[in-house]
């Protein structure tokens, strides 16, 4: 088993990752009085894994699955099942689910009595090396993506690599597009590791470098600018970790919510990747890297459902525009990512032309 600390400003956690991680849960939920689990209602054994190995009385909140459980009604049920239950402040939350639910639970505990502890239990590839690292916890609107949240840290995160036994393999790849994304923008060393045979075993020792190289990038980026302050120019902080996803987002949103969060991330590389060959000089192999590294973990690179312009008006309530000005997380070179603010709309539509 492996740790990476984050050195957060909200205080200071670990991310343990491994087979058998699980084993820290009763280190991490202490003396709690109460544990809520909130766990996705297709995976009640998560909810019993939790269960069996904690002293404290479990309260089981189930919450639909993937991104139906990001909405304002499944938070205020959660609310209620906390307020029938009279949670305390001695009381502890436990997320276990993808990153739609520990999202939620996140959010939950950061706004339950204004902040009681909270524990991440990630089960999808894509929450251990992303979701459940960093604090950014939130619901979805039918407008966009996260638009409503907190940034509230766990007290810590457990990444049992055991728990991935049962993913359904388009959920493994689909965690694979924020690896890759780490690659990019700042450990090219993933680009290498993400390219070998057994990268998507979760036995492997390539599988486990992947995963703490993208947590390890996490959390030296939050660790630097966990609220997100804004970047300009070559000056990147966490808006870096946004690479892909203003029109990754767009595509969620115009999906209404049907397409997993790593697909939508895949296109919006695609696209951002030809966005920053015209206007940074990115060159012609990495734009190639990029299709090849996504295409070969049968990611997709294209949209069928919307014309351009649909998108564009979507992307205009991106968290990082400012103003009327929409700004974009581009790439001069692998590992250096740099802020583009009011692009040539012909440029951005053109690149989306591209992917065809
Ligand atoms: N807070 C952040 O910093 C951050 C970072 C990246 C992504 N996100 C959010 O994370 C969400 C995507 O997370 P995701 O890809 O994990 O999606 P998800 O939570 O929808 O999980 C994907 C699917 O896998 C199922 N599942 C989860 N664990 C399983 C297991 N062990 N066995 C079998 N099935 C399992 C889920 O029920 C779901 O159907 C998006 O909402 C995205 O916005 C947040
Ligand atoms: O942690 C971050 O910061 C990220 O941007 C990570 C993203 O992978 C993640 O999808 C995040 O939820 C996006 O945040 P948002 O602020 O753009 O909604
Ligand atoms: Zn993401």
């Amino acid at each position: 088993m492996t740790t990476v600390h984050v050195p957060s400003q909200l205080g200071p956690y670990d991310v343990h990752l491994g087979h058998g991680a699980l084993e820290r849960l009763p280190a991490l939920v202490g003396d709690a009085g109460r544990v809520a689990v909130i766990h996705p209602e297709s995976l009640p054994r998560l909810a019993d894994e939790v269960a069996a190995l904690v002293d404290a009385p479990v309260l089981r909140v189930a919450v639909p699955d993937a991104e139906a459980a990001k909405t304002a009604d499944v938070l205020a049920t959660c609310w209620s099942r906390l307020a029938e239950a009279g949670f305390t402040r001695n009381d502890l939350v436990v997320g276990i689910g993808g990153g739609t639910t520990t999202d939620l639970a996140g959010f939950v505990a950061a706004t339950w009595l204004r902040g009681v502890r909270y524990v991440s239990v990630p089960t999808t590839v894509l929450a251990m090396v992303d979701a459940a690292v960093g604090g950014k916890t939130g619901i979805n609107l039918p407008a966009g993506k996260n638009l409503v949240g907190a940034f509230y840290e766990p007290a810590g995160v457990i990444c049992d690599f055991r728990l991935l036994e049962s993913l359904p393999g388009a959920d493994l790849r689909a965690g694979f597009a924020e690896i890759i994304k780490c690659g990019f923008i700042a450990d090219p060393a993933i680009l290498d590791l993400a390219d070998r045979d057994d990268r998507l075993e979760p036995g492997s020792l390539t599988f486990a470098e992947l995963v703490r190289r993208a947590v390890a990038v996490k959390a030296a980026v939050v660790a630097a600018d966990l609220r997100e302050a804004t970047s300009s120019g070559d000056r990147v902080g966490r808006e870096a970790l946004n690479y892909g996803h203003t029109l990754g987002h767009a595509i969620e949103a115009h999906a209404g919510y049907t397409w997993r969060h790593g697909e939508a991330i895949s296109v919006g590389m695609a696209w951002i990747a030809r966005v920053s060959r015209s206007l940074l000089g990115l060159a012609d192999e990495v734009v190639a890297q990029h299709d090849e590294l996504l295409s070969d973990l049968g990611l997709p690179l294209r949209y069928p459902g919307a014309d351009y312009a649909s998108l564009r008006a979507i992307m205009s309530l991106d968290k990082k525009a400012r103003g009327n000005t929409l700004r974009l997380v581009g790439l001069r070179a692998v590992g250096r990512p740099t802020i583009i603010a009011g692009a040539d709309e012909r440029v951005l539509e053109s690149a989306y032309r591209e992917l065809g």
